[in-house]
C-alpha cells in the first residue's frame, strides 16, 4: 500500500481543510493493532455552523441550478479519480477498520466509483410525471412535476462500510443538486476527508461538499442534526440513534431517510443445494466480521438437514483466516473497536447464560503477538437457542449466528418474521415456486433467494420496522434528495 498515513485528519469546509486544533482532537485507532495512527480534529458547533453556511452559499452561488450534464460530468470524473487513487483509499479504509485488503478492494472501494457512475447515469436519464387532466366541467389542463434539490443535506454514516455508505449518499445528493455536510463515524474518519480531495479535483465547486468530524451526542453529529440550516438528514446507523435523529429534526419537520440495524434471518429448506447454502450462509454471517447491517444472525434450518448444515458451517468457520489486513490470505478482520468487542463478548456471556450450545468460537482468538492489541473475535455459532433468547432478538453486529431447526414452511416464515427489525432475509431452496412464495412473505426491505448481498444500485434499498424509514437506491434516492413541485396549467 502506498499512502503514508496523515498526521492529522481534518475538517473540510468551504473548499478548504481547516487547521487542526490540538485542544479539540481525538485519536484515529487501527482496530487490528489497537494503536492510534492519526489525530482527528473534532468539529465544535462553530465549525459545523460554518460548514452548513458554506453549503447554503454554494447552493445560492449556482450549484443547485447547474445543468444536469455538468453535475453528471463531475460525478464521473470523481469516479475516475477514486480509481486513480484506489490504493490510497484502500490504505485509508484498512487503517480505519482493519478489514482484509481483498475485501476493501473488491467491495468497499470498488463500490465508490460505482455509486458515482450509477447516479450520474440515473440523473441524466430521469424523467418526470405528467398528466393531461380532463375536469368534470369540460376544461383541460396539463399537470407536470418539476423536481428541485432539497437543499443542504446532513449525511451521517457509520463505521462498518465507511466509504461505500458515504458515497452511496453523497453521489445521489450531489447528482440532484444538493450541497452536503457529512459526518463520518468517529471510528472511521479517513476516507471522508480523502474524498474531499477527489471531489475538489473533479471540479466540484467549493462549499458543495463539507466534512465535519466528531462524535454523536454533544459533538459534530448532534450539532449538525440540531442545526436549523439543514433541509434534510440521511442517516445510516443504529436504530437507537436513528430514532434520536428523527426526534431531533421533528420540531422543524425535516425529511429523514433512515437505514438502520437488522436481526436478519436465513431459512434453509431441505430441498436446497446444501453445499451452496452453507457457503452462502458463511458469507452472510461472517463477511466484514459480521459487521454489515445485512448480515445473517438467525438461521432456521429444516430438521432433516439441520446437523449437516451446522457441521458444514462449523467447517466453514474453521477455514476463515483472521490476521494481518494486508495479507491477501486474510479473510476476516477485527471488530471495529475494543468498545464494540466488549458488547459482542457480553452477548457471548448472555448466550451461555441462556443455555446456548457453542458450536464454535465464543471467545477471543489468538491471532499472534503483533496483533494482540486489536479487537479480534472468533467466528461463533450457537445451537440450543430460540426466538425467546435475547441473543436471537437483539442485533449483535458480530460474526455470530444462532441456528434453529424447523419442520414446515409456515413455521419457518413465522420464525423469520418474529422480530421488530425488517431489513434483509435469505431463503435457500431449489424449489422455484417456494423461493418466490417465501421471499415475498418476508417482512423485510430486501429479500434474497439463493444469494446474499447481490446489489443492483437501481433497486430500492432499506428496511421496515426498527430497520428504518424510506428507501434509497435508484429512483428512490432521486425522490428523497429532491422536492417535487406540481405545476398545473389550464390549456
Ligand atoms: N440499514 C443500513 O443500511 C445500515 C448500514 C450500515 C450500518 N447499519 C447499522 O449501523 C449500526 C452500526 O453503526 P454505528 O455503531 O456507527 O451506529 P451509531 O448509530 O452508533 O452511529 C452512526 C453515526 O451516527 C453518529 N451519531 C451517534 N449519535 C448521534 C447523535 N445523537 N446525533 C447525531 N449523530 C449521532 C455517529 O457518530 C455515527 O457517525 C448497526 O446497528 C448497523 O446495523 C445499518
Ligand atoms: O451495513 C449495511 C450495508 C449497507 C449497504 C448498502 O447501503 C449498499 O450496498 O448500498
Amino acid at each position: 500500500m502506498t499512502a503514508p498515513h496523515p498526521e492529522w485528519i481534518r475538517n473540510y469546509v468551504d473548499g478548504a481543510f481547516l487547521d487542526p486544533d490540538p485542544a479539540s482532537a481525538f485519536d484515529a485507532v487501527d482496530p487490528a493493532t489497537g494503536t492510534a495512527y492519526a489525530r482527528v480534529h473534532e468539529a465544535g458547533a462553530e465549525i459545523v455552523d460554518r460548514a452548513v453556511g458554506s453549503a447554503r452559499r454554494a447552493l445560492a452561488a449556482g450549484w443547485a441550478d447547474r445543468p444536469v450534464a455538468d453535475r453528471a460530468r463531475i460525478l464521473r470524473r470523481a469516479a475516475d479519480l477514486i480509481e486513480q487513487r484506489f490504493d490510497d483509499f484502500v490504505a485509508a479504509e484498512l487503517a480505519d477498520t482493519g478489514k482484509p485488503v481483498t475485501q476493501a478492494r473488491a467491495l468497499d472501494v470498488a463500490r465508490a466509483p460505482m455509486n458515482f457512475r450509477a447516479y450520474a447515469d440515473l440523473v441524466s436519464s430521469a424523467g418526470e410525471q405528467s398528466y393531461l387532466t380532463d375536469t368534470a366541467d369540460g376544461r383541460r389542463a396539463l399537470n407536470y412535476t418539476v423536481r428541485k434539490p432539497l437543499g443542504v443535506i446532513a449525511i451521517i454514516v457509520p463505521w462498518n462500510l465507511p466509504l461505500l455508505l458515504l458515497t452511496w449518499k453523497v453521489a445521489p445528493a450531489l447528482a440532484c443538486g444538493n450541497a452536503v455536510v457529512v459526518k463520518p463515524s468517529e471510528d472511521t474518519p479517513a476516507t471522508a476527508s480523502l474524498l474531499a480531495e477527489v471531489l475538489a479535483e473533479a471540479g466540484l465547486p467549493r462549499g458543495v461538499y463539507n466534512v465535519v468530524h466528531g462524535f454523536g451526542a454533544d459533538s459534530a453529529g448532534a450539532f449538525l442534526t440540531e442545526h436549523p440550516g439543514i433541509d434534510g438528514v440521511t442517516f445510516t446507523g443504529s436504530s437507537a440513534t436513528g430514532s434520536h435523529v428523527m426526534r431531533t429534526v421533528a420540531p422543524r419537520v425535516r425529511p429523514v431517510s433512515l437505514e438502520l440495524g437488522g436481526k436478519n434471518a436465513a431459512i434453509v429448506f431441505d430441498d436446497a443445494d446444501v453445499d451452496e447454502a452453507v457457503k452462502g450462509l458463511s458469507r452472510s454471517i461472517f463477511t466484514n466480521t459480521g459487521q454489515v447491517c445485512l448480515c445473517t444472525e438467525r438461521v432456521y434450518v429444516q430438521r432433516r438437514i439441520f446437523d449437516e448444515v451446522v457441521a458444514g458451517l462449523a467447517t466453514e468457520a474453521a477455514s476463515l483466516r483472521l490476521g494481518d489486513p494486508f495479507d491477501e490470505a486474510t479473510t476476516t478482520g477485527p471488530l471495529i473497536s475494543e468498545k464494540h468487542r466488549r458488547k459482542v463478548l457480553s452477548y457471548f456471556d448472555l448466550a451461555r447464560a441462556e443455555g446456548a450450545d457453542v458450536v464454535c468460537g465464543g471467545r477471543v482468538p489468538d491471532v499472534g503477538e503483533h496483533l494482540d492489541g486489536g479487537s479480534w473475535i472468533a467466528p461463533t455459532l450457537w445451537t440450543g437457542v430460540d426466538n425467546s433468547s435475547r441473543v436471537m432478538r437483539e442485533e449483535i453486529f458480530g460474526p455470530v449466528a444462532g441456528l434453529v431447526p424447523f419442520d414446515t414452511e409456515e413455521e419457518a416464515i413465522a420464525l423469520a418474521n418474529d422480530t421488530e427489525y425488517g431489513l434483509a432475509s435469505v431463503v435457500w431452496t431449489d424449489d422455484l415456486r417456494r423461493g418466490h412464495r417465501v421471499a415475498a412473505r418476508m417482512n423485510v426491505g430486501l429479500s434474497w433467494v439463493n444469494t446474499w448481498y447481490l446489489r443492483d444500485l437501481r433497486a430500492p434499498f432499506g428496511g421496515v420496522g426498527l430497520s428504518g424509514i424510506g428507501r434509497e437506491g435508484g429512483e428512490s434516492s432521486l425522490h428523497f434528495y429532491t422536492e417535487p413541485t406540481n405545476v398545473c396549467l389550464q390549456l
